[in-house]
Protein backbone atom coordinates (compact mmCIF):
# COMPACT_ATOMS: atom_id res chain seq x y z
CA UNK A 1 0.00 0.00 0.00
CA UNK A 2 2.82 2.31 1.09
CA UNK A 3 6.41 1.85 0.18
CA UNK A 4 9.11 4.72 1.05
CA UNK A 5 12.49 4.15 -0.28
CA UNK A 6 15.67 5.22 0.91
CA UNK A 7 13.67 8.61 1.21
CA UNK A 8 16.00 11.97 2.27
CA UNK A 9 14.16 15.07 3.06
CA UNK A 10 15.38 18.68 3.89
CA UNK A 11 13.14 20.99 6.16
CA UNK A 12 14.50 24.80 6.48
CA UNK A 13 18.02 23.94 4.93
CA UNK A 14 18.75 21.17 7.44
CA UNK A 15 18.51 17.44 6.50
CA UNK A 16 16.01 15.61 8.65
CA UNK A 17 15.05 12.56 6.85
CA UNK A 18 18.09 10.58 5.84
CA UNK A 19 17.30 7.72 3.44
CA UNK A 20 14.01 6.05 5.04
CA UNK A 21 12.61 3.05 4.27
CA UNK A 22 9.45 1.92 5.77
CA UNK A 23 6.70 -0.18 4.14
CA UNK A 24 2.59 -0.40 4.95
CA UNK A 25 1.14 -3.62 3.61
CA UNK A 26 -2.92 -3.26 2.82
CA UNK A 27 -4.73 -3.30 5.83
CA UNK A 28 -2.14 -3.39 8.24
CA UNK A 29 -1.14 -0.49 11.09
CA UNK A 30 2.13 0.53 11.28
CA UNK A 31 3.42 2.45 14.69
CA UNK A 32 6.67 4.80 13.98
CA UNK A 33 8.37 5.26 17.61
CA UNK A 34 11.23 7.86 18.26
CA UNK A 35 12.76 10.42 20.71
CA UNK A 36 11.78 13.96 20.08
CA UNK A 37 12.94 15.63 17.28
CA UNK A 38 13.55 12.52 15.81
CA UNK A 39 11.74 13.45 12.29
CA UNK A 40 8.59 11.00 12.83
CA UNK A 41 6.37 14.33 12.05
CA UNK A 42 8.20 15.64 9.01
CA UNK A 43 8.00 12.15 7.53
CA UNK A 44 4.26 12.35 7.67
CA UNK A 45 4.09 15.78 6.49
CA UNK A 46 6.24 15.00 4.06
CA UNK A 47 4.19 12.06 2.99
CA UNK A 48 1.14 14.19 2.57
CA UNK A 49 2.82 16.50 0.69
CA UNK A 50 3.11 19.60 2.43
CA UNK A 51 5.38 22.68 1.04
CA UNK A 52 8.36 22.78 2.80
CA UNK A 53 9.17 19.04 2.74
CA UNK A 54 12.25 18.76 0.30
CA UNK A 55 12.56 14.94 -1.10
CA UNK A 56 16.45 15.11 -1.74
CA UNK A 57 16.53 11.52 -2.62
CA UNK A 58 14.28 8.40 -2.80
CA UNK A 59 10.48 7.86 -3.50
CA UNK A 60 7.11 7.30 -2.09
CA UNK A 61 5.08 4.52 -3.66
CA UNK A 62 1.21 4.44 -2.89
CA UNK A 63 -0.99 2.30 -4.00
CA UNK A 64 1.60 1.14 -7.10
CA UNK A 65 1.84 4.55 -8.01
CA UNK A 66 5.26 7.08 -7.70
CA UNK A 67 3.41 9.92 -5.66
CA UNK A 68 6.59 11.86 -4.86
CA UNK A 69 5.69 14.83 -6.16
CA UNK A 70 2.20 14.67 -6.26
CA UNK A 71 0.28 17.77 -4.83
CA UNK A 72 -1.66 17.45 -1.14
CA UNK A 73 -4.63 17.56 -3.04
CA UNK A 74 -3.68 14.80 -5.57
CA UNK A 75 -2.81 12.41 -2.89
CA UNK A 76 -6.05 13.54 -1.19
CA UNK A 77 -7.82 12.56 -3.76
CA UNK A 78 -6.01 9.00 -3.94
CA UNK A 79 -7.19 8.29 -0.18
CA UNK A 80 -4.30 9.36 2.36
CA UNK A 81 -5.73 11.83 4.96
CA UNK A 82 -3.85 12.91 7.78
CA UNK A 83 -4.44 13.49 11.47
CA UNK A 84 -2.10 16.82 12.18
CA UNK A 85 0.07 16.91 15.61
CA UNK A 86 -0.92 20.91 15.24
CA UNK A 87 -2.91 22.18 12.66
CA UNK A 88 -2.63 25.92 11.55
CA UNK A 89 -5.51 28.15 12.87
CA UNK A 90 -8.06 28.74 9.78
CA UNK A 91 -9.67 31.88 10.54
CA UNK A 92 -12.68 32.42 8.65
CA UNK A 93 -13.44 28.53 8.09
CA UNK A 94 -16.16 27.26 10.43
CA UNK A 95 -15.78 23.82 10.74
CA UNK A 96 -19.13 23.05 9.05
CA UNK A 97 -17.91 24.38 6.07
CA UNK A 98 -15.20 22.75 5.61
CA UNK A 99 -17.41 19.10 6.41
CA UNK A 100 -19.77 20.28 3.92
CA UNK A 101 -16.89 20.26 1.57
CA UNK A 102 -15.06 17.12 2.54
CA UNK A 103 -17.87 14.65 4.12
CA UNK A 104 -18.46 11.84 2.12
CA UNK A 105 -22.18 11.37 3.78
CA UNK A 106 -23.11 14.19 6.13
CA UNK A 107 -25.60 12.81 8.03
CA UNK A 108 -22.72 10.18 9.14
CA UNK A 109 -20.30 12.55 9.91
CA UNK A 110 -22.82 14.44 11.94
CA UNK A 111 -23.81 11.63 13.86
CA UNK A 112 -20.02 11.11 14.65
CA UNK A 113 -19.57 14.91 15.66
CA UNK A 114 -22.79 14.09 18.38
CA UNK A 115 -20.79 10.95 19.59
CA UNK A 116 -17.41 12.97 20.12
CA UNK A 117 -19.26 16.33 21.61
CA UNK A 118 -18.60 18.46 18.25
CA UNK A 119 -21.12 19.80 17.73
CA UNK A 120 -21.52 23.13 19.59
CA UNK A 121 -17.76 23.77 17.38
CA UNK A 122 -19.69 23.40 14.04
CA UNK A 123 -19.92 27.43 13.66
CA UNK A 124 -16.35 27.98 15.20
CA UNK A 125 -13.53 28.72 13.04
CA UNK A 126 -11.36 25.32 12.67
CA UNK A 127 -9.12 25.41 16.06
CA UNK A 128 -9.05 29.06 16.94
CA UNK A 129 -9.12 28.61 20.64
CA UNK A 130 -9.76 25.03 20.62
CA UNK A 131 -8.28 23.17 23.78
CA UNK A 132 -6.17 20.34 22.71
CA UNK A 133 -8.01 18.03 23.34
CA UNK A 134 -10.45 19.66 21.19
CA UNK A 135 -8.36 19.93 18.61
CA UNK A 136 -7.73 16.14 18.15
CA UNK A 137 -11.53 15.61 18.51
CA UNK A 138 -12.11 18.08 15.53
CA UNK A 139 -8.94 16.38 13.61
CA UNK A 140 -10.03 12.96 14.31
CA UNK A 141 -13.99 14.65 12.68
CA UNK A 142 -12.29 15.71 9.80
CA UNK A 143 -10.26 12.84 9.01
CA UNK A 144 -13.63 10.79 9.53
CA UNK A 145 -15.65 12.79 6.75
CA UNK A 146 -12.97 12.41 4.48
CA UNK A 147 -12.71 8.37 4.78
CA UNK A 148 -9.18 8.09 3.73
CA UNK A 149 -7.77 4.39 2.70
CA UNK A 150 -4.76 5.40 4.30
CA UNK A 151 -4.58 7.09 7.61
CA UNK A 152 -1.22 9.33 8.80
CA UNK A 153 -1.88 9.59 12.73
CA UNK A 154 0.44 12.54 14.43
CA UNK A 155 0.08 11.06 18.37
CA UNK A 156 -3.42 11.44 18.50
CA UNK A 157 -4.00 10.61 21.96
CA UNK A 158 -1.52 13.93 23.03
CA UNK A 159 -3.14 16.12 24.78
CA UNK A 160 -6.56 13.71 25.34
CA UNK A 161 -7.84 13.26 28.26
CA UNK A 162 -7.61 9.78 29.90
CA UNK A 163 -11.06 9.69 29.80
CA UNK A 164 -11.70 10.40 26.71
CA UNK A 165 -8.69 8.04 25.24
CA UNK A 166 -10.90 5.07 25.22
CA UNK A 167 -13.63 6.95 22.95
CA UNK A 168 -10.69 8.39 20.61
CA UNK A 169 -9.21 5.25 20.19
CA UNK A 170 -12.87 3.60 19.22
CA UNK A 171 -13.30 5.62 16.89
CA UNK A 172 -9.88 5.78 15.38
CA UNK A 173 -10.57 1.67 15.40
CA UNK A 174 -14.50 1.96 13.39
CA UNK A 175 -12.77 4.02 10.56
CA UNK A 176 -9.63 1.60 10.57
CA UNK A 177 -12.37 -1.11 10.30
CA UNK A 178 -14.21 0.40 7.24
CA UNK A 179 -14.10 -1.09 3.84
CA UNK A 180 -10.51 0.13 2.05
CA UNK A 181 -11.93 1.70 -1.47
CA UNK A 182 -9.02 0.28 -3.30
CA UNK A 183 -10.29 -2.32 -5.85
CA UNK A 184 -8.78 -6.13 -5.81
CA UNK A 185 -8.33 -8.75 -3.13
CA UNK A 186 -5.37 -6.31 -1.21
CA UNK A 187 -6.85 -4.32 0.57
CA UNK A 188 -9.98 -6.69 1.87
CA UNK A 189 -8.74 -6.29 5.43
CA UNK A 190 -9.83 -2.44 5.55
CA UNK A 191 -7.78 0.36 5.94
CA UNK A 192 -4.34 1.13 6.46
CA UNK A 193 -2.34 3.81 8.42
CA UNK A 194 0.94 5.00 9.96
CA UNK A 195 0.61 5.84 14.17
CA UNK A 196 3.18 8.29 15.82
CA UNK A 197 2.67 7.49 19.26
CA UNK A 198 4.62 8.03 22.59
CA UNK A 199 3.09 6.79 25.12
CA UNK A 200 1.45 3.93 23.30
CA UNK A 201 -2.02 4.23 24.74
CA UNK A 202 -3.96 4.52 21.76
CA UNK A 203 -2.60 1.22 20.37
CA UNK A 204 -4.71 -0.43 23.38
CA UNK A 205 -7.56 0.23 20.96
CA UNK A 206 -6.17 -0.68 17.65
CA UNK A 207 -4.51 -3.91 16.02
CA UNK A 208 -1.17 -3.17 14.80
CA UNK A 209 1.19 -5.43 12.87
CA UNK A 210 4.85 -3.61 12.74
CA UNK A 211 6.60 -0.69 14.28
CA UNK A 212 9.51 1.10 13.42
CA UNK A 213 12.17 3.14 15.31
CA UNK A 214 13.16 6.27 13.62
CA UNK A 215 16.21 8.18 15.19
CA UNK A 216 18.26 11.05 14.24
CA UNK A 217 15.76 10.76 10.91
CA UNK A 218 16.72 6.89 9.88
CA UNK A 219 15.02 3.93 10.65
CA UNK A 220 17.03 2.00 13.54
CA UNK A 221 14.52 -1.31 13.59
CA UNK A 222 11.37 -2.52 13.22
CA UNK A 223 9.77 -5.27 15.29
CA UNK A 224 6.45 -6.02 17.25
CA UNK A 225 4.64 -2.96 18.52
CA UNK A 226 4.00 -4.41 22.03
CA UNK A 227 7.32 -5.98 22.73
CA UNK A 228 9.27 -2.90 20.84
CA UNK A 229 7.42 -0.28 23.38
CA UNK A 230 8.11 -2.51 26.62
CA UNK A 231 11.98 -2.22 25.48
CA UNK A 232 11.64 1.36 25.09
CA UNK A 233 9.94 2.18 28.47
CA UNK A 234 12.25 -0.52 30.09
CA UNK A 235 15.53 0.78 27.90
CA UNK A 236 14.85 3.95 26.09
CA UNK A 237 16.26 4.89 23.15
CA UNK A 238 19.83 5.15 23.76
CA UNK A 239 19.96 1.12 23.33
CA UNK A 240 18.72 1.44 19.91
CA UNK A 241 21.81 3.74 18.86
CA UNK A 242 23.77 0.88 20.63
CA UNK A 243 22.31 -1.41 18.80
CA UNK A 244 22.53 0.32 15.17
CA UNK A 245 26.15 1.06 15.53
CA UNK A 246 26.71 -2.26 16.88
CA UNK A 247 25.41 -3.53 13.35
CA UNK A 248 27.72 -1.14 11.33
N1 LIG B 1 9.78 23.94 9.33
C1 LIG B 1 10.90 23.57 9.94
N2 LIG B 1 12.02 24.35 9.89
C2 LIG B 1 13.16 23.97 10.49
N3 LIG B 1 13.31 22.81 11.18
C3 LIG B 1 12.23 22.02 11.27
C4 LIG B 1 10.98 22.33 10.67
N4 LIG B 1 10.10 21.35 10.92
C5 LIG B 1 10.77 20.44 11.66
N5 LIG B 1 12.05 20.85 11.88
C6 LIG B 1 13.06 20.15 12.66
O1 LIG B 1 13.12 18.81 12.24
C7 LIG B 1 13.41 17.96 13.35
C8 LIG B 1 12.39 16.85 13.41
O2 LIG B 1 11.14 17.42 13.77
P1 LIG B 1 9.84 16.53 13.96
O3 LIG B 1 8.72 17.44 14.28
O4 LIG B 1 9.68 15.64 12.80
O5 LIG B 1 10.22 15.64 15.24
P2 LIG B 1 9.40 14.50 15.92
O6 LIG B 1 10.17 13.23 15.78
O7 LIG B 1 8.01 14.48 15.39
O8 LIG B 1 9.45 14.97 17.44
P3 LIG B 1 8.35 15.00 18.63
O9 LIG B 1 8.28 13.62 19.15
O10 LIG B 1 8.98 15.96 19.59
O11 LIG B 1 7.06 15.51 18.06
C9 LIG B 1 13.42 18.85 14.59
O12 LIG B 1 14.75 19.13 14.95
C10 LIG B 1 12.68 20.10 14.12
O13 LIG B 1 13.11 21.27 14.81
Amino acid sequence: MLEINNLTVEVGGRRVLKGVDLHVEAGHTNVLFGPNGAGKSVLLMTLMGFSGYKVIEGEIIFKGEDITNLSVSQRAQMGMGIMSQRPPNLNGVKLHDLLDVIAEDLKETEELAESVGMMNFFERDINVGFSGGEIKRSELLQLSAQNPDFLLLDEPESGVDLASIELLGTTINKLLKKDCKCPGERCKHGKSALVITHTGQVLDYLETDRAYILCNGTVMCSGNPREMLTEIKEQGYEECIKCKLMEI
